[in-house]
């Protein structure tokens, strides 16, 4: 696979009412930052917002993360249930030219193994221009399970995580060409003939 030396810019938006207004210290953008530092062998440049859960101002953050700050992928996490100020993916439709349903599907799918509620996530994973955005939950860690997905005993993945198919489809929509480190999440692409 070729991989370039370039950095892959990739946008993190946290979305929490109560991290964005100091009750509790945002344990969002960290498990983002770190789980992606970890995966992605390129340098990796993170262009981050910490945002309560407004919809106007969730879809005002990804249009300038995508269109001004031209990350390639932005992960959101936070705002995918169903309470009424949980609009992650109202606002993540509204600013999407494509949505991609699959991401959705593998993700509640993959965090089913972990809690029975997570059919109540309503994520979506959708493209803007030449970049893939995609709705995390809000607990930090279904940010790696949703990710990485669902390992046996013997460390072995049993269920794909939403970040195997990541790279492949950045590439598509034009954005960098990138690698994962196996030992975290292994990235496909299909073989060319
Ligand atoms: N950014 C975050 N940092 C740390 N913990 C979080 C964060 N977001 C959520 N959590 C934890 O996950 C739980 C469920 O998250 P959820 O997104 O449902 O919160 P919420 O009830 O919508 O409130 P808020 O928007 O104020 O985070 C929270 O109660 C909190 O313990
Ligand atoms: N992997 C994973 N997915 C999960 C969860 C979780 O803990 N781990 N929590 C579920 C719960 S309880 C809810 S209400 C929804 C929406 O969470 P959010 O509003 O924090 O985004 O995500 C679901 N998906």
């Amino acid at each position: 696979m070729k991989v370039t030396n370039k950095s892959v810019r990739i946008g993190l938006v946290s979305v929490s009412d109560r991290a964005s207004s100091g009750v509790y210290t945002d344990e969002g953008l960290p498990s983002l930052r770190e789980w992606l530092a970890a995966a992605i062998v390129e340098p990796t440049e993170f262009v981050e917002a910490l945002i309560p859960d407004e919809q106007p101002l969730i879809e005002a953050t990804l249009k300038r993360l995508v269109d001004e700050e031209g990350c390639a992928l932005v992960l959101t996490t936070g705002g995918t249930g169903p309470a009424p100020r949980d609009v992650t993916p109202d606002a993540t439709l509204a600013v999407a030219d494509r949505e991609m349903p699959g991401f959705g599907e593998q993700m509640r799918q993959v965090s089913l193994y972990y809690v029975p509620t997570a059919i109540l996530s309503r994520q979506v994973g959708v493209i803007r221009g030449q970049s893939l955005i995609l709705n995390l939950p809000g607990r930090p860690k279904s940010i790696r399970e949703t990710l990485e997905g669902v390992r046996g005993e013997d460390g072995e993945v049993r269920v794909h995580g939403v970040f195997s198919a990541v790279p492949y489809c950045v590439e598509l929509i034009g954005g960098p060409v990138f690698g994962t480190r196996s030992e975290v999440v292994r990235a496909f692409r299909p073989k060319k003939k």
